[in-house]
């Protein structure tokens, strides 16, 4: 059988005393899109930089493609880095730069070069997220949160990354806005049939992207299952996170 696109196996990460995972396992198989839940501070973002090897786990194994990343070179992990794309947070737009190189950003990384052939790369993902080339020279700040979020979306497919990372990707959307996101997210792990990694505290989310959802807790994943057991997952810790009650398990 096919090695799993990213496994985690007692991946334990500690800064200085505290202890912020303690045995993460973890698969994501190649075309499976994979949410985290989890309050805030119980390490989902140090799970992520882990996987990208920008954090190195105190102990245990992250593999991406069967290969493994702990330990390895700076110049093997840059390789493996390749693979991935990122929805940041807040989008993370540069506003001095126009729409079509923000959005061919990690094509040129940061260099200017063929124009024409940048700009036309551009209007193609934009077209992906449902935006017109009118915006391709308009700067991040003229636009809405909603269009933002639609750019650096079309930003992190431009180089056609086999993986996706997608954080908080609709925080600070209205309901209606980040369904468009989600619709959006579906749509394209679906066409271009990447793996996608999704965290995230928006349940609703969280059931429309991922095929199965993984809830950590305590420095472990507690639950994982498929999207439609969220809410009938029989898990204490799953039951009050997602119904987003004070008592129970989780203190
Ligand atoms: N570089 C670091 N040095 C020290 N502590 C860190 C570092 N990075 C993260 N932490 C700690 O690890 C814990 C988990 O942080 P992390 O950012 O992964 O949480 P999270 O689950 O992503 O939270 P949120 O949902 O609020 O973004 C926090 O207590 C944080 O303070």
């Amino acid at each position: 059988m096919a090695d799993p696109k990213i496994r985690l196996t007692d991946v334990v990460k500690r800064f200085d005393e505290k202890v912020v995972l303690d045995g993460v396992n973890l698969s994501v198989e190649p075309g499976e899109s994979v949410a985290i839940i989890g309050g805030s501070g119980t390490g989902k973002s140090v799970t992520l930089k882990c996987i990208l090897g920008l954090l190195k786990p105190d102990s245990g194994s992250v593999q991406v493609d069967g290969q493994e990343i702990v330990g390895a070179s700076t110049r093997e992990i840059e390789k493996v880095r390749a693979k991935f794309g990122m929805l940041f947070q807040g989008g993370a737009l540069f506003d001095s730069l126009p729409i079509w190189r923000n959005v061919t950003f990690g094509l040129t990384q940061g260099r200017m070069r063929h124009a024409a052939e940048m700009r036309k790369i551009a209007e193609e993902n934009l077209e992906r997220v449902g935006l017109g080339r009118e915006i391709l020279n308009l700067r991040p700040n003229e636009l809405s949160g909603g269009m933002q979020k639609r750019v650096a979306l079309a930003r992190a497919i431009a180089p056609r990354p086999e993986i996706i990372f997608f954080d908080e990707p609709t925080t600070g959307l209205d309901p209606i806005r980040a369904d468009v996101i989600n619709d959006l997210i579906t749509s394209l792990v679906e066409d271009l049939g990447v793996t996608a990694l999704t965290i995230t505290h928006d349940m609703a989310s969280a059931r429309k992207i991922a095929h199965r959802v993984a809830m950590l807790y305590n420095g472990r994943i507690v639950w994982h299952g498929p999207r439609d057991r969220l809410y009938d997952s029989g898990n204490p810790y799953v039951d009050q996170f997602v119904q987003g009650r004070a008592d129970g398990p989780i203190r």
